[in-house]
């Protein structure tokens, strides 16, 4: 799916800003609030979660529907004749949308882009653009909500009559089966965008082979594959008047090619590395037929020259074995919510560079397009994961679960195959699936086929991996079948708390058992709950120092280990989570706290991944 753009064949006209807002609740929302003008709105910022917006009311209860409602008028003479699409980069978590009081179609998962084609559906002057959404979550959404009454590390003292009873009375709210807060609404970006009637529908680059073993700014020649995907009208015969052109960082036109598909070579190319980014853009134009110019279209792809593999228990790029240096982190940060912060995106990539880091892990949701982009420039490296976060044996058995999972996992890479910086896919975070027996077993039946069409979706077939969540690793018959086995581990915090000897004697314990595996294995988290100024000179757990002492002692173990690929902690910054006994305004386990100031780990690790270089760290 082709991000918006404006340029000689397309318009983009934005539809961000401050747009009329209701809540509903878990009824269903009145009719005439989709047809006619908001009775009594309240203003709502798009993008943007709602939550964090109005104190005239706790929009942090909100469970159900809610309404925002905008009009907007486009210019006639620019759209006369072109097709025009309304594209949401996402609506968290599921959306009716609207307008001029007719049903466009519906929308269901909150974290990756949907379009509608409204050409016969704008009128001139004002159009009335509503859009409700539900912000539930269940036992059959990605990610999972539990439909009990208690959330994950949520507290309760089950079985106590009284207890029990407030259970029942409770007014129905989300209960997440996931660790960061349900923020929801219009998160991001909102678009009209105009094209030709016949259209570029999408572009796939791949690369085909490179020459390896090039230091930076050094060239050597390459082969890149591309296919081009045509919509509209009269597409078929359309093939032989798509032209791509390559241009290189300067502009400057490097190959050109003809047709829908084909191999390009590239004599003289730069690779797109960690910490040294080159980005091509690859200007494909589909010509008009001659007697209508205007039915041309063009859209200009960036993407890099660059190969994954892995090989041997190595990650390689370009060939090279790679060791992540990260953390996972959260679209979180004070107001916004989950919104898309574009500011905010380029202090984090200031601060992964400040870190001496090069990589993080979108968890628990692909994150809003705009940070690729900003990645792909600045050479840092994503592993791109589902919102599949918080299942458990009940939904492997779920038919529709796992064919809304499959179309998340198609939808996802449709959308980020061209990005440098993605190198792997995550398919789920923390799935529980070492019970062991029947539930073990279909775990893997459930997992097997996600693997599988992952590799099948990606053009350019890259590395595909599940997160592991702390468990008994021996009943676990999914994370061993993944190409590299990622594991969250809280040795000396969840379990062993506070003993870091205990903790490192028993991580090897369980490192000598994935010495047999065969895998790359590396870590996609690992961390302490830490409140700045806490202090102590014998560090105990939540003070800055024991943050510091856990990483430097884990990170001391899995340098001995040849095949331990990588280090992404948990997590880049502090973030909201539900209210409860074991979160203190959220999860403290941040190296930088929310407003993003550096804990004393955040020093220890800038030290420690200024001394680890991206390649060849473990030979
Ligand atoms: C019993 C062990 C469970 C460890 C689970 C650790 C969790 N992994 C997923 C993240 O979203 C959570 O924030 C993290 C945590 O709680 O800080």
């Amino acid at each position: 799916m082709l991000y918006p753009q404006t340029n000689d064949a397309r318009m983009v006209f934005s539809l961000d800003g401050v747009w009329n807002f209701r809540t509903v609740g878990e009824t269903d929302y009145p009719s005439e609030w989709t047809t006619e003008a908001l009775p009594e709105p309240i203003p709502m910022a798009v993008p943007g979660s709602y939550n964090d917006q109005n104190d005239m009311t706790d929009l942090y209860d909100v469970y159900g529907w809610v309404v925002y409602q905008r009009t907007f008028s486009l210019p006639e003479r620019v759209i006369d004749g072109q097709r025009v699409v309304l594209r949401f980069d996402a609506a968290t978590h599921a959306a009716d949308v609207y307008l001029n009081g007719e049903k466009l179609g519906s929308h269901k998962g909150g974290f990756l882009p949907f379009e509608f084609d409204v050409t016969d559906n704008i009128k001139p002057g004002d159009n009335l653009l509503a859009v409700a959404i539900d912000n539930r979550i269940n036992q059959s959404t990605l990610p999972i909500g539990n439909e009990g009454n208690v959330a994950f590390f949520g507290s309760d003292n089950a079985g106590i009559p009284s207890v029990e009873a407030g259970k029942r009375w409770a007014k129905p709210q989300n209960r997440p089966n996931f660790d960061f807060f349900n923020f929801a609404g219009l998160n991001r970006h909102v678009e009209l965008y105009t094209t030709p009637r016949t259209y570029i529908a999408d572009v796939a680059v791949t690369t085909k082979s490179i020459t390896e073993g090039l230091n930076e700014g050094e060239t050597g020649p390459a082969v890149i594959g591309y296919m081009v995907t045509l919509g509209g009208e009269s597409t078929d015969e359309r093939g032989d008047r798509v032209t791509v052109t390559i241009q290189d960082e300067n502009g400057d036109t490097v190959a050109t090619a003809t047709g829908t598909r084909g191999e390009i070579t590239l004599p003289a190319a730069h690779l797109w590395n960690p910490g040294a980014a080159y980005l091509y853009t690859a200007h494909v134009a589909l010509a008009g037929p001659a007697e209508a110019k205007a039915e041309s279209d063009e859209y200009d792809q960036t993407f890099g020259v660059r190969t994954v593999e892995v090989k041997d228990r190595k990650f390689l790029i370009n060939g090279r074995p790679f060791y992540f240096k990260g953390f996972g982190k959260h679209e979180d940060s004070y107001f916004h919510g989950r919104g898309t912060d574009q500011l905010l995106n380029v202090k984090d990539v200031s601060l992964i560079h400040w870190l001496n880091a090069n990589s993080f892990r979108t968890s628990h949701y692909p994150y809003a397009e705009n940070m690729y982009d900003l990645c792909d420039r600045e050479g840092i490296v994503i592993i791109d994961e589902t919102p599949a976060v918080g299942m458990s044996w009940p939904q492997y058995t779920n038919k529709p679960l796992f064919e809304h999972h499959q179309q998340v996992i198609r939808d996802m890479i449709a959308r980020d195959k061209n990005h440098p910086s993605v190198v792997m896919w995550s398919l789920a975070n923390e799935p529980w699936y070492d019970q062991g027996g029947e539930k073990s077993e279909n775990a893997l039946k459930y997992f097997t086929p996600l693997y599988e069409l992952a590799h099948e979706e990606d053009p350019q077939n890259r590395p595909v991996t599940i997160v592991c969540c702390q468990n008994d690793y021996t009943k676990d018959l999914v994370t061993r079948t993944m190409d590299v086995v990622c594991l969250n581990r809280y040795y000396g915090w969840y379990n062993l708390s506070g003993d870091l000897d205990a903790a490192c004697y028993a991580l090897n314990y369980e490192l000598d058992w994935w010495e047999k595996i065969g895998k790359p294995v590396m870590f996609t988290e690992y961390g302490a709950d830490t409140m700045e100024g806490v202090h102590g000179t014998h560090g105990k757990m939540w003070s800055e120092e024991y943050q510091r002492d856990y990483f430097a002692r884990i990170d001391a173990e899995i340098d001995k280990r040849p095949w331990f690929i990588g280090e992404q902690l948990w997590n880049f910054a502090d973030f909201v989570t539900i209210q409860g006994t074991m979160r203190v305004e959220g999860n403290r386990k941040g190296i930088l706290t929310r407003d993003r100031q550096p804990k004393m780990a955040a020093h220890f690790l800038r030290g420690r991944w200024a001394a680890i270089p991206d390649f060849g760290y473990k030979g």
